[in-house]
């Protein structure tokens, strides 16, 4: 990918030819009124950083540091050289919808949440996702977060960029975007950004749960970002850069890395495995049902408000797996707390994988051959009003306890249009879920995924426009 294929870039300050002669700018100095609203300004793709953003990438403070500097080349991460599987695949960053919901589910994750730094206002937040989205338009495209990029600064400056997805972008990264709770409200019930009237009636927080030991320094935050990719080089790539930009601005508040699916969400794909052995992902939602995508996972006009039809809410949940407990339990006890056959996934009421589970089928002695307290039982829209989701998380291991059990789970990742939906699901698995058992949930976070950016804006737009 070369960044002659994306759309003419704008010359922002400092980034490229159209600046040269112009004055340095000192560093840490207050951006000048026109910063951010650069020349050809609406398109993410064309704006260039702002002034923050490419000071912030210098590290915040390099007194003195020209960044006036002509640099005419483009910077670009060569694509789909690596062998990686996906190593050349790219998504558009631009749509209705953002992107990493649909999109075929990738092997990594690298997912991240940023509170905004105190004092700051409304301005500052828009500035922020003007940047973020700049700079995730590029690197889904397999260029560097800026022009000047990894190697083209100059030696007397840190690098815009990182460097270490040179060669093997974009990997079929997707970025997306999100916005916390605390975004339009404060716990104590600040406006920090003039949002609180804009704050969605269905944005609500989830109830606690049984088995819920909730870290909240691993939970919630004002902004978050998930980044999906086929090398997981590329998805940490992705949040260390936009953590750079965000210098000054929003602090890492918690991330948590990802490795391999365990969900489809194309018909194109197989069913992965999650770390209890089980196929995962079997009868979730797929990128080919328009109509369950619909009633399910967008933020319809009926929900609203105007701002947020085509987002939807991302729930995460970090859930420990008790796997060393798993691992000592009979094969025919794993098959009855899942409800399904454990070698080809099928429901254990008969069929092949993809069959609808018959709750009512009964074996010679009438006992039912799904057991009502089994985890697919409990979570079928059958028994939920209807309800479903687009799940979408990633194993995790993060190290083990000094006891030797390992520290590793499912990072649960759903899209539903309100998260009181999932809720309603999650109340049932809670409450009589033989899986639960063999569960702890430690971080909870749900997210509001904007919809999705048109050519010539920025994630969150349409809620900065709506007032
Ligand atoms: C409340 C939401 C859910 C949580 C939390 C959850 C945790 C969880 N699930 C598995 C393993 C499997 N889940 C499966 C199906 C399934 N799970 C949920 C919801 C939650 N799971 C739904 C809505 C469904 C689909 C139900 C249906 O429509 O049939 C399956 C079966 C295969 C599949 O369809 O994907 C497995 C296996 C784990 C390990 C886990 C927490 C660690
Ligand atoms: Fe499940």
């Amino acid at each position: 990918m070369s960044e002659d294929d994306l759309p003419e870039p704008s010359r922002s300050p400092g980034e490229d030819s159209g600046s040269q002669g112009a004055p340095a700018p000192e560093a840490g100095a207050d951006p000048a009124p026109e910063a951010g609203a650069q020349e050809n300004a609406g398109s993410p793709v064309g704006r260039g950083l702002s002034r923050r953003g490419m000071l912030a990438l210098l590290g915040g403070g390099v007194a003195g540091a020209s960044i006036g500097v002509a640099g005419t080349a483009a910077v670009v991460a060569a694509t789909g050289s690596s062998g990686e599987p996906g190593a050349g695949l790219s998504y558009p960053f631009a749509g209705a919808h953002q992107a990493g919901i649909v999109t075929p589910e990738q092997e990594h994750l690298h997912f991240a949440a940023f509170d905004i730094r105190e004092g700051l206002g409304r301005d500052d937040l828009i500035e922020l996702l003007q940047d973020w989205s700049y700079a995730a338009s590029r690197i889904t495209q397999g260029l560097d977060v800026s022009a000047r990029g990894a190697f083209d600064g100059g030696p007397y400056l840190p690098p815009d960029d990182t460097g270490e997805a040179t060669g093997i972008a974009p990997a079929g990264l997707t970025v997306t975007i999100g916005f916390g709770r605390s975004l339009f409200s404060t716990d104590a019930g600040e406006d920090r950004f003039g949002l609180a009237a804009q704050l969605p009636e269905h944005f609500t927080e989830l109830p606690k749960m049984i088995n819920d030991f909730i870290d909240r320094g691993r939970s919630a935050g004002d902004l978050c970002i998930q980044a999906c990719a086929n090398d997981p080089k590329v998805a940490v790539h992705a949040i260390r850069n936009l953590t750079r930009i965000a210098f000054g601005r929003a602090q890492l508040r918690w991330s948590q890395l990802g490795y391999g699916r365990t969900s489809s969400t194309s018909t194109s794909q197989d069913t992965p495995r999650n770390l209890f052995g089980q196929k995962d992902g079997t009868a979730n939602i797929r990128a080919e049902e328009p109509d369950r995508l619909e009633e399910h996972v967008w933020i319809g006009e009926s929900q609203g408000p105007d701002w947020a039809v085509n987002g939807t809410y991302l729930i995460a949940r970090r859930i420990s797996m008790t796997i060393e407990v798993w691992d000592g339990v009979q094969l025919g006890e794993q098959e009855r707390v899942t409800g399904r056959d454990k070698r080809d996934g099928a429901p254990l009421s008969g069929g092949g994988e993809f069959d609808e589970p018959d709750f009512a089928a009964t074996d010679a002695s009438g006992a039912l051959l799904i057991d009502e307290r089994s985890h697919v039982a409990r979570v079928h829209p059958s028994n939920n009003d209807g309800i479903r989701m687009l799940r979408r998380g990633y194993n995790f291991t993060d190290g083990n306890d000094d006891q030797g059990r390992l520290d590793a789970g499912l990072f649960f990742i759903a899209f539903v249009n309100a998260p009181e939906r999932f809720s309603v699901v999650h109340k049932n698995m809670a409450r009589d879920d033989l899986f639960i058992e063999y569960l702890k949930t430690t971080a909870s976070s749900v997210f509001l995924i904007p919809p999705g950016v048109s050519e010539g804006g920025y994630v969150g737009q349409q809620l900065f426009e709506a007032g």
